[in-house]
Order: C-alpha cells, then sequence, then structure tokens
C-alpha cells in the first residue's frame, strides 16, 4: 500500500528523507491556510506539524484520508486529539527529542534574567552605557522551583544543581524516589512559591497550570524572585505580569511562550515592560532538536502507517496492541462476532455485555474496542477503527460491562456476548483454533460448531425427524447451496438450534420458504465477510 504524507510546519528536511528512504511520498507546503489548506489536505494519510499548525476539527473532516498526525515536539495544544480520536485518526508526538534543546534553553532564560543580559545588550547596541542599572544576582545560593519535574524539569534541575542552585519542586505526580535521584526536594505549591528566588514551570497548559500564577495568589511569592516560562503560554496569568513587576512581587519574567503566537496586539503592548524578557518561542529551536524530532516523527509515523508499531501514539491507548502477532487472530475473532451480536440484537438494543475467558483477558481492553468496531459498523457511516470505537459507542449511548475469568471449562480462549432480553439469541461464544479457523461454539448453552464467515441462517427447532430436510429442500428449491451446517440441542426431542451456511447472500425474499416452515421458530439471518 502507498502512503502520502503532506508537511505543514517548518520541520528538518530529515523528515522528508525518512519518508522518501520508506518509500512514502511526502509533500512540503508551509504557506498553506483556510479553504487552500480544506483542499490540498484531502489525499494526505498523514500530515506532520509542529506549534504553528491548528489541527482543528474542520482541517481534520477536509482530510478525508488522514489516518495519523504527527507532532515534530511534544505540546499537542494545537491539535484537536478529541476530533481526531472521533474520526480515528491517530495522534502521535516526539516526546523527548527536544527536551535537552528546551531545557538548556530555560538555563540561558534564568542566567539571563538574573544578569539583564538581553536589556544591557540592547543598551549597548542603541550606543548606550549603563553599568548601575544593569547590576545583576547570583544564582548560586539562590532556591531554584521548578513546577512539573518531568523530562524538562528534570534536565532543568541537574544544570541548575552544577550552577551551586538549591532545588525545590512540586509535581503531584513525581515519584519521591525520582526526585531524590535528582537531589531534588518535593513540595508543595504553596510552599515552593514562598521559597523560590527563581520559579520555572515545566508543564501542560491544563485547567490546573493555566494562571496558577496570578495576582490572586501573588502574596505566596517570595518577595522579588523572577519567573520563567519556557513551557505553555497562559500558566502564569498574562494580564497580571505587569502588575506582578509594578507592585513589586516580581524582579523579572522571562517568557518563551504565550497564549496566542505570534502575541496579539495588547500582550505585544504588555510584554515591553523592561524587566519582562521575550523569545519567541525558541525552546526547541536548535539544529540538534530539530533534526532529532524531524527523524524521529517521520520513522514514527511510517511505522503507524505501515501498522508496524504505534510508538509516540497519544490516543487509542490500546492501539499498539494490534502488532502483537499473538493479539491479531483475537482482533479479527472479537469484530466478526461483535458483527454477529449486533444483526442478532433487537432493535434499538443498547446493552452488551463482553466476557472474555481463558488467555485473551489479558488483551480484553483492545478486544472490546474490537468487538465495538464490528457492532458500529453496521450502525456509522463514517468508518469506525480500532481509535474511534469507543467514542461512538459512547455517542451511540451503549450500555458496556465487560468481565473476564482465567480460565474455560473447554477451550483454551472464550469470547462471549450476552444480548439483550428482547433478543431471540441471548449469548453467543466463539474461539479460534490455529491461527484462523474462527467458530461460534455455544449459543445460549447449546454447543454448536460454525465458521463465522459468509452467510448463515439460523433457527430454533423442535428436535424432529425431517426438520432439516425441510430447510434442505426449501433451500435447493431456490437453487441455494448448504456450505456447512451445525446442530446444537440439550436433550433428545426437546429444542434445537441449527446453524447453516449458504453459499449465497439471501434476500428476505428468499428467506420465507423457511421462516414458514412448521417447527422453525426465531429465525434469524446472518451475513459476514469471507475470511
Ligand atoms: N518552549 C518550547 O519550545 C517547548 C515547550 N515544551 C513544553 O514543556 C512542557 C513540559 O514538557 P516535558 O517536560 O517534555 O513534559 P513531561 O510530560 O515530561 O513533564 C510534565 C510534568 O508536569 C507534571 N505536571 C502535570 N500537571 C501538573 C500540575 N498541575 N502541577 C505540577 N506538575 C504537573 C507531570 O507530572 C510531569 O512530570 C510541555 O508543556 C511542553 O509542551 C516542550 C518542548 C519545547
Ligand atoms: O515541543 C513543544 O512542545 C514545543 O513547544 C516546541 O514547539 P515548536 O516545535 O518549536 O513549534
Amino acid at each position: 500500500m502507498s502512503f502520502k504524507v503532506l508537511v505543514l510546519d517548518n520541520v528538518d528536511e530529515l523528515c522528508e528523507k525518512v519518508f522518501e528512504e520508506r518509500g512514502i511520498e511526502v509533500v512540503r507546503n508551509h504557506n498553506l491556510s483556510g479553504q487552500e489548506l480544506f483542499d490540498e489536505i484531502r489525499s494526505y494519510d498523514g500530515i506532520v506539524v509542529r506549534s504553528s499548525t491548528d489541527v482543528t476539527p474542520e482541517v481534520l473532516k477536509a482530510a478525508e484520508n488522514l489516518k495519523v498526525v504527527g507532532r515534530a515536539g511534544v505540546g499537542v495544544d494545537n491539535i484537536d486529539i478529541e476530533a481526531a480520536t472521533a474520526r480515528g485518526v491517530l495522534v502521535m508526538n516526539t516526546p523527548d527529542g527536544n527536551t535537552i534543546s528546551t531545557a538548556e534553553h530555560t538555563c540561558g532564560m534564568i542566567l539571563a534574567l538574573a544578569r539583564n543580559i538581553p536589556q544591557s545588550v540592547n543598551k549597548v547596541k542603541s550606543g548606550g552605557w549603563d553599568r548601575k542599572k544593569y547590576m545583576g544576582t547570583e544564582v548560586h545560593n539562590k532556591t531554584l522551583g521548578i513546577v512539573g519535574l518531568g523530562k524538562i524539569g528534570s534536565e532543568v534541575a541537574k544544570r541548575m544543581k552544577e550552577f551551586g542552585m538549591t532545588i525545590k519542586a512540586y509535581d503531584p505526580f513525581a515519584s519521591v524516589e525520582k526526585a531524590e535521584s535528582l537531589g531534588v526536594e518535593l513540595l508543595e505549591l504553596d510552599e515552593l512559591l514562598g521559597v523560590a528566588d527563581f520559579l520555572t514551570v515545566h508543564t501542560p497548559l491544563t485547567e490546573k497550570t493555566k494562571n496558577m500564577i496570578s495576582m490572586e495568589n501573588a502574596d505566596q511569592l517570595k518577595k522579588g524572585m523572577y519567573l520563567v516560562n519556557c513551557a505553555r503560554g497562559g500558566i502564569y496569568r498574562e494580564e497580571d505580569l505587569n502588575a506582578l513587576i509594578q507592585e513589586g512581587y516580581v524582579e523579572g519574567i522571562a517568557l518563551d511562550v504565550y497564549s496566542s503566537e505570534p502575541p496579539t496586539e495588547e500582550l505585544y503592548e504588555l510584554l515591553k515592560h523592561p524587566q519582562i524578557i521575550t523569545t519567541p518561542h525558541l525552546g526547541a529551536s536548535t539544529e540538534e532538536a530539530q533534526e532529532k524530532v524531524a527523524e524521529q516523527i517521520a520513522h514514527q509515523m511510517a511505522d503507524a502507517l505501515e501498522q508496524k508499531s504505534f510508538k509516540g501514539s497519544l490516543n487509542g491507548k490500546s492501539i499498539s496492541l494490534i502488532t502483537n502477532k499473538e493479539v491479531q487472530p483475537y482482533l479479527k475473532l472479537a469484530e466478526k462476532l461483535g458483527s454477529v451480536a449486533i444483526q442478532l440484537a433487537s432493535e434499538h438494543a443498547n446493552e452488551f455485555s463482553f466476557e472474555y475467558s481463558g488467555s485473551c483477558t489479558k488483551f480484553a481492553d483492545v478486544l472490546t474496542d474490537s468487538i465495538l468496531k464490528g457492532i458500529l459498523s453496521h450502525h456509522v457511516s463514517e468508518s469506525v477503527n480500532l481509535i474511534n470505537a469507543r467514542h461512538y459507542a459512547k455517542e451511540r449511548g451503549l450500555n458496556i460491562r465487560e468481565t473476564t475469568a482465567s480460565q474455560t471449562k473447554t477451550f483454551n480462549d472464550l469470547i462471549t456476548i450476552k444480548l439483550d432480553e428482547g433478543a431471540d439469541y441471548k449469548k453467543i461464544s466463539a474461539t479460534v483454533f490455529g491461527e484462523d479457523d474462527y467458530r461460534i461454539v455455544e449459543i445460549d448453552g447449546f454447543g454448536i460448531e460454525l465458521r463465522l464467515e459468509g452467510d448463515i441462517i439460523m433457527y430454533q427447532n423442535v428436535d424432529k425427524p425431517g426438520m432439516l430436510a425441510s430447510v434442505s429442500s426449501a433451500l435447493a428449491n431456490q437453487d441455494i447451496n448448504i456450505a456447512n451446517l451445525s446442530l446444537g440441542r440439550t436433550n433428545k426431542g426437546e429444542n434445537a438450534i441449527t446453524a447453516v451456511s449458504v453459499d449465497k447472500n439471501m434476500t428476505d425474499e428468499e428467506l420465507k420458504p423457511i421462516l414458514n416452515l412448521d417447527g422453525v421458530r426465531a429465525l434469524q439471518y446472518v451475513s459476514l465477510p469471507v475470511n
């Protein structure tokens, strides 16, 4: 299969090189926006972005062929992951390719703040000379507060420790062991704000981190401290930045990131304050970081398109499992069974129970995605895949219950779907023999053996002589060949279930003679793709 990828942002050329080496057609176009972008994007299987292109629901809708969005970098706030997930589009990033560069930039900002480097450079360049005004402060023996002791925060800690700083951090998700190994003391946020001479943030922008510092909590800050933000604009409340300095809470602020990039006119005005130093989102802008993220994202996207690996994927949490050879037969089994279930369920049924037993239980999560794919493919016009199956299930109000049992009585593995009360058949179980022999093995407690493929007529009947002969002659009269059949019964002469595979896709009209046979009940017709 051949794939086509569009590079939309200023991503290093190595990206194209990797795609080309891997036989993927690649086009670079930085200058697309609006309708032009919508028109161009239609035919691509993948797009590569940095932080400059907003991957909105509209962009995703226009990209009819899209399978993967690759972010050559970390932050994905410019990508609507929810909308991508709903459309079954994989979103991936390169979590560590620009860590060192951003950490180095942060350290640079801390030192630049401490020694007024940008302001004094400007002074000299404009023909001025003022040594008194630009008196600085040492960072040695000062406390650096880090909010977010993740990849970048940790690298900043290591580097600034070497400058003789005491490092303290707030990160509710960081382990004490990790902090100890870095020589960092973990504190609560309010404690950290009270002791930090310099505060640097390295978290995503979330409901919790937005406006983490503002005039509202300025009282908690150590007087005359410095603020650094090389993470995401808005973690410090931008409208309050000038006031924080003017009211004497903060001595200086260094920003690499802004709530809108480039900043709005109002924001540009605020940034003119002489004690605020600024760079235009340069944290990751080094040759080394850009080469790393470009190469990484191209390989990751190529692997994903070729279904080899899903490293770096941010949605479809269980998708990485589908490259596991062991899980593939179960995925197919689950999807087929889901398809049977929806064909047997009552109209408007919205309750399904999935039971996994045996060794397949360890893949239960992705098997549920696959059953849902089988169920929903009959309902949803948009293409359903393992990434968006749960999204659609939720949107359609399906209630799902999942249970697992480590052992089965008769089979190594069994997947069972329980249907709604109104359905003719309430419980259907299937397994896979070998690599690709998918079979229904039980319906409503009746042992049966039927391949999960092609066209199947299922009915209940009283276990008496001649029933099968009547059904086969009703089929033969219409020149319909029986491919396979399976009978299940409880006890001799009692109720029985018959499943007949036929060689053609039958119409309602063709089913009527069977439906009208005396003794045939609960006739259902199921159609499945042939393996
Ligand atoms: N300026 C630039 O060019 C760049 C900026 N970034 C940004 O830097 C930030 C950090 O990136 P990484 O270190 O790679 O991410 P990471 O995921 O390794 O670390 C984030 C840390 O923040 C912590 N965290 C999350 N919510 C928190 C909260 N409410 N309070 C305290 N800690 C919290 C997490 O536990 C985690 O340890 C991201 O926002 C990323 O987008 C990343 C690369 C370049
Ligand atoms: O990776 C990140 O999160 C960054 O902020 C870097 O953004 P950029 O790729 O330089 O536009």
